[in-house]
C-alpha cells in the first residue's frame, strides 16, 4: 500500500517548485525554503505537499541559482516515503520568480501534460486542494487558481511619483470585496498553455507576480476552485509562528 493520498488517477502531471528566492520579508537568514518548520526545511513540506497527490509523478525543484548541489543533497537526505514516490528533479533558478518558473518548465519530459507550480512558501498545502486543481485541469481548464474570499477591504492607492516619495499616499479606489480572491498555490495549467504564455512573456520582457497572471494575457480562461486557510504563503517572521502551530495541530490530530 502507498501511503500517498488515493484521489485523481495517476497521469502525466509534474510539480515545479520555485524554491530560488532569498526570503527578504523574512528576515536575515537562510534562503527561505531552506528554513525549517519544527525541524524539516520549509522545502522538503512543500515537495512532500505535491508528493502526497497519487497524480503528481514527477516534482521539479527549482533551487537557488548556485544552490542546487546543496538542494539535491538536502532532498536526498529527506526522501519520500511510499512504494510510487515521485521522482525528483532540481534545477538552478533565476533572478525573478517568473524567471525560476520558467527554468523550471525548460526541465519538463516532453510527457507531462499536467503541470502545477507550486511556491516552496506555501509548504502547507492539503493534498486535496492539490487534487482539486488537478481535476479541474483534467476537466478541460487550461487554468486554475486556489483561492479565498478576503477578509479585509482592499484599496487602490494612486501610483507615487519621485516628488511624492515620503507623503502619505491617496486612495482612489475600493474594488468591490466580493468580486476579489486571494490567489494561492499550486495554480494548476494545460502544459502548453503555461510554455505558451511563458514564452510569449519572455518575448516580451515583461513580469507578473502569478502563473495564471501571465495566461490571462494570452486571453485564455483561468478558473476558480476553492483554496485552503493552510495553504498560506510564509512570508514574514509571522507566518513562521502559524505554520508551526498548523504542523504541531496535525500532529495532535495525528494528520501528519
Ligand atoms: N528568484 C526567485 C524568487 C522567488 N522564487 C520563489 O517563488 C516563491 C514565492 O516567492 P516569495 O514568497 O516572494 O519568496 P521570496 O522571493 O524568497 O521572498 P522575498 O520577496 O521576501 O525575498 C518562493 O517559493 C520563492 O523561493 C524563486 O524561485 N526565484
Ligand atoms: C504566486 C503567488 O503565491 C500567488 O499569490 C504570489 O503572487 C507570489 O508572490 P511573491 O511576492 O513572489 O511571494
Amino acid at each position: 500500500m502507498s501511503d500517498r493520498a488515493p484521489a485523481v488517477t495517476p497521469s502525466r502531471t509534474a510539480a515545479v517548485i520555485p524554491a530560488a528566492g532569498r526570503g527578504v520579508r523574512l528576515g536575515p537568514g537562510a534562503p527561505k525554503a531552506l528554513r525549517t518548520l519544527n525541524g524539516t526545511p520549509m522545502l522538503v513540506h512543500a515537495v512532500r505537499a505535491m508528493a502526497a497527490s497519487r497524480a503528481v509523478g514527477l516534482v521539479v525543484v527549482v533551487a537557488p541559482p548556485d544552490g542546487a548541489p546543496e538542494v539535491r543533497n538536502l532532498l536526498d537526505a529527506h526522501p519520500l516515503t511510499g512504494h510510487d514516490p515521485a521522482e525528483i528533479l532540481v534545477v538552478p533558478g533565476g533572478e525573478t520568480r517568473q524567471e525560476s518558473v520558467r527554468l523550471g518548465l525548460k526541465a519538463l519530459p516532453g510527457d507531462i501534460d499536467t503541470v502545477l507550480v507550486h511556491d516552496a512558501a506555501r509548504p502547507l498545502v492539503p493534498v486535496d486542494t492539490v487534487d482539486a486543481v488537478i481535476s479541474a485541469v483534467r476537466d478541460g481548464a487550461p487554468a486554475v487558481v486556489p483561492a479565498l474570499p478576503l477578509a479585509d477591504t482592499v484599496k487602490q492607492v494612486e501610483p507615487r511619483t519621485g516628488d511624492a516619495a515620503g507623503e502619505p499616499e491617496r486612495v482612489v479606489g475600493t474594488p468591490e470585496r466580493a468580486l476579489l480572491r486571494a490567489v494561492q498555490t499550486p495554480q494548476g495549467f494545460d502544459r502548453r498553455t503555461l510554455d505558451e504564455a511563458h514564452e510569449q512573456v519572455a518575448t516580451e520582457g515583461e513580469g507578473a507576480t502569478d502563473d495564471a497572471g501571465l495566461v490571462e494575457r494570452l486571453g485564455r480562461p483561468v478558473v476558480v476552485v476553492p483554496g485552503h486557510e493552510e495553504a498560506f504563503k510564509v512570508t514574514r517572521p509571522l507566518d513562521l509562528v502559524l505554520a508551526e502551530t498548523v504542523l504541531a495541530r496535525r500532529r495532535a490530530n495525528d494528520r501528519y
